[in-house]
């Protein structure tokens, strides 16, 4: 039978592993998805202090586990709901995938192309010496940008479609920072679903 993770592209970056599946949802599941999870998703905005100012993070977001363990990045601390059926179904199924256990999903819902989320690397000490996350894009395409520490010249962009995975670990968040970039283009509402592991 033929699978549509087949087309599984491995990023060829050095110091880092990472790799992306273009159709990991296929379009019905991915279009159901986001209408349920737009919907029923209670989204918050929090304010974020960088270098001593505060203001309105510049995008929506929302936290799950199936643990009450707190998620806390750039002075938030988010407490977590539990999994709904939605998020169940597709944590079972990247499970499968990548043949590890998420407790934690955060998700991030992009309204516009003003909306962003900076450039980071996913290493907060609650996720471990080499995290795993698992990246779910629904709705418009957005850039994912990645950017080497210490090579400059080391960088790359990728297009994250409808119902597309990208799946990052090892090594990756301690040599590379990645974003969604501002973009001045139209583009419709983007949601995200980043599964995590916190125990
Ligand atoms: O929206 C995305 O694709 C990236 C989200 C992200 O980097 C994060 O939540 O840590
Ligand atoms: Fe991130």
């Amino acid at each position: 039978m033929q699978s549509l993770f087949d087309d599984s592209i491995e990023l060829d970056l050095p110091d880092s592993d990472i790799c992306y599946i273009p159709r990991f949802l296929d379009r019905l599941r991915a279009n159901h998805f986001f209408d349920v999870l737009k919907n029923n998703t209670p989204w918050q905005q929090d304010n974020i202090t960088v270098f001593g100012k505060t203001y309105p993070q510049p995008r929506l977001t929302a936290l799950y586990a199936n643990n009450d363990k707190p998620y806390s990045y750039s002075n938030i601390t988010m407490h977590p709901m539990p999994f709904t059926k939605e998020l169940l179904e597709i944590k079972d199924g990247l499970e499968t995938f990548a043949k590890v256990e998420f407790t934690t999903c955060l998700l991030n819902r992009y309204r516009t192309g003003s909306d962003s989320n900076g450039w980071h690397a996913d290493n907060e000490k609650e996720l471990g010496e080499n995290p795993i996350i698992a990246s779910i894009s629904l709705g418009a395409a957005r850039f994912f940008h990645l950017k080497h520490n210490t090579r400059p010249d080391i960088k790359h962009k990728i297009n994250l479609q409808h119902g597309s995975l990208l799946l990052m670990k090892g090594k990756t968040q301690h040599y590379y920072k990645h974003q969604i970039a501002k973009t001045a283009k139209a583009v419709e509402e983007r949601i995200n679903l980043t599964f995590r592991i916190i125990k």
